[in-house]
């Protein structure tokens, strides 16, 4: 017999060995690059472009790349052995330490992703951070993800957070872990991209769009399937019926981004669970949010989505987690392609990672399941980073010998 025939050569040789329909997925899709490269010929430009850009040049999305694979990390042998992933945040057992990131309006990205986010993120027994501008509801993610549902929050300041508070309400009676509050918007970014696709309010259709989304056929018929996009979780705050125009002038308006400090101490009033910072770029703005008593500072700079010339994130985490200490839990995100990534994150301080653009990177490259795909790989690739690395649980990769020329060296 061949030797790549056989179940056991497959895991002596390594994942993605074998005949499987598994296997051949893994032979396919190696790496996230590889999603990426179908996610591009599978869905619409302005969806791709969507996802993918940022804001001004772009530069900022290649400065967290750069500034990841510019963390080195020195392997030890000689005491090999399984290793083991599971992590504990905020008091709920997780099978590894990373998540996913909110995404507004995925539906665009992949319709339907949502959900399909939601299930996977229950089947991986992962965080899903799901948006205040998500495809469903925060109780249509949460009866899908039980604890793994976390709920992120934009600031809607208007008639006394009105909305912003019942909101909250909402996520906890529907059993978010986590509430995890949105810093780093407080403007609206540009994203020339977006503008140029005619992806505004009202959206603007071309002859281009239109020949677009009849080639990403994947994308169409999913389309089809799911249906248009939704603010589903503003539909409470218009009049009957919430349609996408309604809800979408909704947001345009009343949405402002950010929280005042003032605004932080109101919804750690009102939260009773894990409150979360997320969009924390300065140690001084770490220890604001922990006089206020939040219990997790996300050091995010959202992706290279809002300043084109903020540091990557990589490098202002390990002052954020020295600031920050045992004090609250560190979580990371903003350029993770990988399970290396992953292990990079938490040698300089992260407890947790998250991904926002890997898991619908995922679902445009491979369609419905691309979620659970994604989920798996970086855990695989964790795995290996780990066993190369030398430790065999998440606490021992802080002890990793490191070289991080990049780290950001803040003013005292
Ligand atoms: C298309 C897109 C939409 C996003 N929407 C939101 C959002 O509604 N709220 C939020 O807090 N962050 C949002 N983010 C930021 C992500 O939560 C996350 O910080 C970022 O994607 C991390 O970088 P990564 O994509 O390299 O993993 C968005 C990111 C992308 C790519």
């Amino acid at each position: 017999a061949s030797l790549s025939s056989t179940s056991a050569s497959a895991a002596a040789w390594g994942a993605g060995s074998g005949t499987s329909a598994a296997a051949r997925l893994k032979q396919r899709m190696p790496t996230l690059d590889y999603l990426e490269r179908a996610a591009r010929r599978r869905i619409p430009r302005f969806a791709y472009d969507f996802l993918e850009g940022g804001t001004g040049a772009d530069v900022g999305i290649a400065e967290n790349r750069a500034a990841l694979d510019a963390v080195k990390l020195v392997p030890r042998y000689g005491a090999p052995g399984p290793v083991n992933t599971a992590t504990e945040l905020f008091g709920t057992r997780y099978s590894a330490p990373l998540g996913i990131s909110p995404v507004g309006v995925d539906g665009l990205v992949w319709p339907g992703a949502t959900r399909l986010l939601a299930k996977a993120a229950a089947k991986a027994r992962i965080p899903y951070v799901v948006g205040t501008l998500a495809g469903a509801s925060i109780e249509e993610v949460a009866a899908l993800a039980g604890d793994c549902t976390w709920f992120q929050l934009y600031g809607l300041p208007g008639r006394d957070h009105l909305v912003t508070l019942d909101l909250v309400r909402r996520a906890e009676a529907a059993g978010a872990r986590a509430l995890v509050a949105t810093l780093d918007a407080p403007v609206r970014s540009k994203r020339p991209r977006d503008l140029s696709n005619g992806l505004v309010v009202p959206f603007r259709t071309t002859a281009r769009t239109v020949r677009d989304v009849a080639l990403a056929w994947p994308w169409a018929l999913a389309l089809a399937k799911a249906g248009t996009p939704q603010f589903a979780n503003m539909a409470p705050y218009v009049e009957a019926p919430a349609t996408m125009p309604k809800t979408a002038g909704f947001v345009q308006t009343e949405i402002k981004g950010t929280f005042s400090w003032e605004a932080v101490k109101r919804l750690r009033d009102a939260w009773p669970r894990a409150l979360v910072m997320k969009g924390v770029m300065h140690p001084a703005d770490a220890e604001t949010a922990l006089s206020i008593g939040v219990d997790g500072i996300l050091v995010s700079n959202h992706g290279g989505r809002q300043l084109d010339a903020a540091p990557a994130a990589i490098d202002v985490l390990p002052a954020i987690a020295a600031t920050v200490g045992t004090r609250a839990t560190v979580l990371f995100d903003s350029g993770i392609r990988s399970g290396l990534d992953v292990a990079r994150a938490l040698a300089l301080g992260a407890t947790g990672t998250f991904c926002g653009r890997a898991f619908l990177i995922g679902l445009a490259g491979i369609g419905d399941g691309g979620a659970d795909y994604v989920a798996e790989l970086l855990t695989e690739e964790l795995q290996v980073a780990m066993g190369q690395l030398g430790v065999r649980d998440l606490p021992s990769l802080r002890g990793v010998e490191r070289r991080h020329a990049g780290a950001f060296a803040f003013q005292p």
